[in-house]
């Protein structure tokens, strides 16, 4: 049974540049290369945080329909999902910047109008703290490609999204789809999950492998736009739920998105003769858009043919 790479970024001085730094990075760029994601322990999230954070979440989801309703959003997949024929037994909720004080206090506003500082202050700090592992990934990203000059620009024109998710255990006895096969639309996902496993992945010679963390460890995952990026270097695996048993499962996906109106665009140093073009540049709003409408018009959900070669192939 294959197991996804393990990687720990526990270490204290995990700076640029020091030699445990260029360790990691190796393994990281590794496990990116070969499978697009690997399984992450980062120590920066307290045992109270990560229980915190599954609390919150249930009470969220246990709120009235008509309250979760209210989150909504102008971009398409950015707002309240609740069970549809596509994907019945799945429902999440998206707090944009949820990092940033404000914005988390406002979407906290917006549901518990009396407030609720509990749950506040634990999606912010979450947020934040996985904002810095984010940042390490993603710098490790950019040296390892020699693209480091990129690393401003490339987090300026990203913000952070938190995603609550629940799904039902399945009805009958047998196991069934919580959230179908699909590429993420961000550059970079990292999941958490209370201990109900179900999250697979796909491999590059097609075998789907079970990525079950343990409470300790983040699943961290290569989405479209940096698979652009990277001309295809990183990969952006297919991964797919499946639900089986009697226990809701509740994930927190923590995602860096570009900006609505950013056109993820590949460097010419990372394009040659051994490399062609894959990827004509793209704005991720419009980007966006394909990807709602294939969720829309197919009956499996999110379709798995990659709207990215569809729509932006060279
Ligand atoms: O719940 C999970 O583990 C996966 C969620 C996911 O793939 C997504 O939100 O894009
Ligand atoms: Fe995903």
């Amino acid at each position: 049974m294959i197991k996804l790479p393990e990687i720990d970024f526990f270490h204290e001085d995990l700076k640029s540049g020091t030699l445990v730094w260029n360790q990691v990075k190796s393994q990281v760029h590794k496990a990116l290369v070969e499978y697009g994601c690997f399984e992450a322990s980062f120590d920066k999230i307290s045992i109270h945080l990560k229980k915190s954070i599954f609390e919150v979440s249930q009470e969220l989801f246990d709120l009235p329909l008509q309250t979760k309703l209210k989150n909504i959003s102008t971009r398409p997949l950015h707002g309240y999902i609740g069970p549809c024929p596509q994907i019945p037994l799945y429902e999440s909720l998206c707090i944009e910047d949820a990092n940033i004080h404000n914005k988390a206090e406002k979407f906290t506003q917006t549901l518990w109008p009396q407030g609720k500082s509990s749950f506040c202050k634990t999606i912010q700090s979450y947020s934040e703290k996985l904002s810095e592992l984010d940042q390490i990934v993603n710098r490790m990203i950019l040296e390892s490609l020699g693209m480091e000059k990129y690393m401003d620009e490339h987090m300026n024109s990203t913000n952070y999204l938190l995603r609550l998710m629940k799904y039902k255990a399945p009805q009958s006895s047998e196991t069934e789809m919580g959230m179908n096969v699909h590429t993420d639309t961000s550059n970079l996902t990292i999941l958490y999950q209370n201990q109900v496993n179900g999250l697979q992945i796909l491999t590059k010679d097609g075998q789907w492998i079970n990525a079950d963390p343990t409470p300790d460890t983040f699943i961290v995952m290569i989405g479209d736009p940096l698979h652009a990026w990277t001309n295809g270097r990183l990969h952006a695996p297919y991964h797919r739920v499946i639900m089986r048993g009697k226990e809701a499962r509740y994930s927190i996906g923590f995602f860096s998105r570009p900006k609505a109106g950013h056109i993820i665009k590949t460097p010419k140093e990372l394009v040659d003769e051994d490399h062609p073009l894959l990827f004509k540049p793209f704005v991720h709003a419009e980007y966006l858009d394909f990807c709602y409408r294939a969720f829309n018009n197919t009956k499996e959900g999110m379709g798995c043919e990659s709207i990215l070669k569809t729509y932006y192939g060279v």
